[in-house]
């Protein structure tokens, strides 16, 4: 970690080692730590904004030119930065970046590197179908690959197996998922808003997003967002794929679950990193990556949160479950009039979702419930409602709640296990034999499935009596066609 700092300060970064200093911390890979009580709003290190690594930055783009840039899509998705990456680390110390570059993780705990066996045992989780390995190598094969053959100038036959192959793809891609940040040209942001906000210290700040936003739109979800179709890229709302940057050690810092006491600010020439609370010397400094639910903390970044929960035992607090319209439909279908598809198409056109989100709160969200009723509603009434272009409220009544207790009760079978095996799994006796995949899919799933039980006791006191009873699971329903999802 020396030679890290040492290229860091050779290059324009400063760091408060008076400080802070990086350590190995056991179960978190390396981290940062305070060596002395250090009081809110101070400047743990600041990051030349030229020191971050992104397309903008990265020569490389300029030497490829902007009509072969476009024609292979590399200003889509992350493959243009994952090729700079590649780009870069073949030119060994030559590249600005070698230092920051050399000490980059090439082992990852994510899902995308899983054996087929441990997958499994992700299976009906939200991570699940999430993985998009198959897009990645896709967008490799379609969009990289070709850029490679047009200028051996600049990738030399003879470096493609060591920095160019697959392997290197996803793991540079792995490398922009679990530590990229959301960094815009300090241009635009002063033309956005003039003047940032002002820390403790009265100092002219922006806060800069922490890690890459898994919500914002270039983030499509899947493992790295692909490079798409032309007509996507004139979609106003797409982020800019220049704003996607690596930044050398502010990304160095952990995260868990409400612990975050340090953040990444924006300043004109530079980046900060500033603890937003006082810290005491041997405690660790933690950046948020937003405190996302286990199952994309370990789609992301290859671990999850276990802390302890407000309603007892132990787990993540910001725990979701997704349950998709399609199973919705299914459970419906017994009492379903002809025009289901057409209600569905029309509620994905009112811009209602194709999933459904459960948190910790255990109620049946209310865009779930809206959607049950539109399902249900009499013809007469499904006419009004589609001329007023009026969704049904999503209030719970008996009826409603009888339905959500079937459709949550399949939901949970569509896991192979129940919460009953997943705890034995976790107990203090058999938890030391569960690989770390293995420990991690039963945590992931666990936590999905006891927001679902929680939701159905809660559930069970509101329908009528002998609601709920499990029936055998009804596959005749049409499914919801996807069109949007959260995914
Ligand atoms: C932005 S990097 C942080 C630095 C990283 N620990 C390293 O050694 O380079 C994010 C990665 O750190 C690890 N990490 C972060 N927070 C963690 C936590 N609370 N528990 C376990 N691992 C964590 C995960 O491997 C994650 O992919």
């Amino acid at each position: 970690m020396d030679t890290l700092l040492s290229w860091f300060e050779s290059q324009g970064g400063s760091l408060d080692s008076f400080s802070i200093k990086l350590a190995d911390i056991e179960g978190h890979g390396r981290g940062a730590v305070a060596k002395r009580d250090i009081p809110e709003g101070h400047v743990l290190f600041s990051i030349p904004r030229g020191l971050t690594l992104s397309t903008r930055n990265s020569a490389l783009p300029g030497l490829i030119g902007q009509a072969l840039w476009d024609k292979h899509g590399l200003g889509k998705g992350w493959v243009g930065l994952i090729l700079c990456m590649m780009w870069e680390e073949a030119q060994g110390t030559s590249s600005k970046w070698s230092g920051y570059l050399n000490i980059l993780p090439n082992v990852f705990d994510t899902p995308m590197f899983w054996a087929e066996e441990d997958l499994q045992e992700l299976k009906a989780t939200a991570v699940f179908d999430k993985i998009g390995k198959e897009d990645a190598e896709r967008d490799y094969r379609d969009r990289l690959l070709p850029c490679l053959q047009t200028r051996p100038d600049l990738f030399p036959q003879d470096q493609i197996s060591t920095y160019y192959s697959l392997e290197r793809y996803h793991i540079n891609g792995s490398r922009i998922l679990s530590r990229s940040f959301h960094v815009e040209n300090a241009a635009d942001e002063e033309e956005e808003d003039n003047v940032g906000d002002t820390n403790e210290n009265g100092m002219d700040v922006d806060e800069a997003p922490q890690l890459i936003d898994p919500n914002a739109p270039t983030t499509t979800g899947s493992e790295y967002p692909e490079a798409e179709d032309s007509e996507a890229s004139e979609d106003e709302d797409e982020e800019d794929v220049g704003d996607v940057a690596m930044v050398p050690l502010a990304d160095m810092l952990n995260a868990r679950y409400g612990s975050e006491n340090a953040k990444l600010f924006y300043e004109k020439h530079d980046l900060r990193m500033v603890t937003t609370k006082p810290i005491k010397a041997g405690e660790q400094i933690w950046n948020t990556y937003g405190d996302p639910p286990n199952s994309d903390l370990l789609r992301r970044y290859g671990h999850v949160d276990i802390i302890p929960l407000p309603e007892g035992g132990e787990g993540n607090p910001a725990d979701i479950v997704e349950v998709r319209a399609d199973l919705v439909v299914e459970c419906l279908s017994g009492i379903q009039s002809g025009e289901t598809s057409e209600r569905i198409d029309w509620w994905l056109d009112q811009g209602g979702d194709d999933v459904f989100v459960l948190d910790k709160e255990l109620e049946l969200p209310e865009d779930c419930i809206s959607f049950i009723r539109l399902l249900q509603l009499p013809q007469n009434e499904w006419e009004k409602a589609r001329k007023k272009n009026k969704l049904p409220k999503g209030k719970l009544d008996p009826t409603i709640a009888s339905i959500g207790l079937k459709v949550l009760d399949q939901r949970l079978n569509q896991y192979p296990t129940t919460i009953e095996e997943d705890e034995g799994l976790l107990s203090p006796e058999r938890i030391g034999g569960l690989s770390l995949n293995r420990k991690h899919a039963v945590i992931v799933r666990l936590g999905e499935k006891r927001i679902l039980k929680g939701t159905l006791d809660k559930l069970r006191s509101m329908a009528p009596q002998g609601g709920g009873k499990r029936k055998a699971n009804d596959t005749s329903g049409r499914g919801v066609s996807g069109k949007k999802s959260r995914r």
